[in-house]
């Protein structure tokens, strides 16, 4: 059995960077970045005023000085004119400071009456001026890979950039096998169950970026599975669930052979997750997940996250793990990596004494997976150990 190391590097293998497309400002949130963008002006395009005041000479400020108010300037309305000695424009946020002044006394520091107006308080050093260009100007480029937030999204509307080239979204199939599976809301038989896997991989790899479609459920029998890859034929990740193991009715391995699939690999050295399948169908990578739900889940977060980061030209560069001390014992590790399902507080980490692979609701309750290397020995309380937070 290879290791998760190797697993991992082995579906990058089977992955590479989709095209570009481009999207509308609108849509690009969440979206990746992909190829760089550039600033069309100047921000501030002028020199502005950054608070409602007074526009004046520096060299004229002190408190006690008188000065005539010649006209206004507000933000999208200038004042056409130069403000010359013992002159001052009366002045709102955002707009242009007009010719002759260089600072701008607020308006709290200002007593007027009619066009007169008196500095009446000390009105300080800055002179509430932003700069022309102080935010950015043009030519100041946003650089790819970056998966855009909505910080991203005003910066490049400010820059006047109405539509945005982004990694095209990796199209994925989700195909769960078992004639035991009906779907949420309908009426299962007394030996069916929901499925949940599909659900739960889908809004996981949605949060990543991918654009995910269930398929329908394929029955246990050679023609369903057939007609449900050819289905999914189109994806550049087909991802069954199920299936995988040795059992007579895992069909994932003999029919996606029959098929064509090269495979890459077959089963890892992990917990939970050892039937993970992984190899090239026509044009489309395909991974098939153990069917336990929360093996299903745990394999998704270690291997198809990243092959989602792959297909959009993201780094895909492992995070270090965190440490904590742990809060609970833990007993020998066997010879495979063990993703623990666990629970962080401010003291550290335990793990759920239920590792059942079937359990969702343990999995649900879980804010870290603790990671255990193959092999670990006993730990005791308060040893520091790897996790992975959910
Ligand atoms: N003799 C052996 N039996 C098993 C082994 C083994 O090595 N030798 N490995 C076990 C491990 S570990 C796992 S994991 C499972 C994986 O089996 P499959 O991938 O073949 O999955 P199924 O048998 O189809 O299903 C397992 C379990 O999960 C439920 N399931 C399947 N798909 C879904 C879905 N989309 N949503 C919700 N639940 C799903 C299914 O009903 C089964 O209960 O094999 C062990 N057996
Ligand atoms: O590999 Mo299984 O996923 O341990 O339950």
């Amino acid at each position: 059995m290879i290791t998760v190391t190797q697993a991992r590097a082995l579906l990058l293998a089977l992955t590479a960077p989709l095209g570009v497309e481009d999207v509308p400002l609108i849509r690009a949130a969440g979206r990746v970045l992909a190829r760089p963008v550039t600033a069309r002006r100047n921000q501030p395009p002028f020199a502005a005023s950054s608070m409602d005041g007074y526009a004046m000479k520096r060299a004229e400020v002190e408190r006690h000085a008188m000065f005539k108010v010649i006209g206004e300037a507000a933000a999208g309305h200038s004042f056409n004119g130069t403000v010359g000695p013992g002159q001052a424009v009366r002045i709102f946020t955002g707009a242009p400071v007009p010719d002759g002044a260089d600072f701008v006394v607020i308006q709290e520091d200002i007593t007027r009456t009619g066009d007169l107006i008196t500095i009446a308080n000390e009105p300080g050093e800055k002179d509430n001026i932003r700069a022309e260009g102080g935010d950015f100007s043009t030519g100041t480029t946003i650089s790819p890979p970056l998966s855009l937030r909505a910080e991203d999204i005003a910066l490049m509307a400010a820059m006047n950039i109405p539509t945005v080239p982004v990694a095209r979204k990796p199209i994925v199939a989700l195909i769960s096998t078992g004639d035991e599976l009906v779907m949420p809301g309908e009426t299962p038989g007394p030996d069916q169950i929901i499925v949940s896997n599909t659900f739960g991989l889908k809004a996981m790899l949605e949060t990543v970026g991918a654009d995910v479609r269930i398929m329908p459920i394929a029955r246990d029998t050679v023609t369903s599975l057939k007609t449900t890859f050819e289905l999914a034929s189109s994806a550049d990740l087909i991802v069954t669930i199920g299936g995988a193991s040795v059992g007579d009715h895992d069909l994932v391995a003999p029919v996606s052979a029959e098929l064509g699939m090269e495979r890459s690999f077959y089963k890892v050295a992990m917990r939970p997750g050892k039937p993970l399948m992984a190899g090239k169908l026509g044009r489309s990578a395909m991974v098939g997940l153990p069917g336990n739900p929360v093996s299903a889940m745990i394999c998704a977060e270690i291997f198809i996250k990243p092959m989602i980061r792959a297909m959009l030209g993201q780094d895909t560069t492992q995070a270090d793990l965190m440490t904590a001390p742990l809060t609970a014992p833990l007993a020998a590790n066997g010879p495979r990596e063990h993703y623990m399902r666990a629970q962080l507080d401010r003291n550290g980490i335990a793990a759920f004494d239920n590792q059942d692979s079937a359990m969702l609701s343990v999995l649900a309750r879980a804010d870290a997976l603790l990671v255990r290397p193959a092999n670990d020995p006993a730990r005791a309380i308060g040893e520091p150990v790897a996790y992975l937070p959910l």
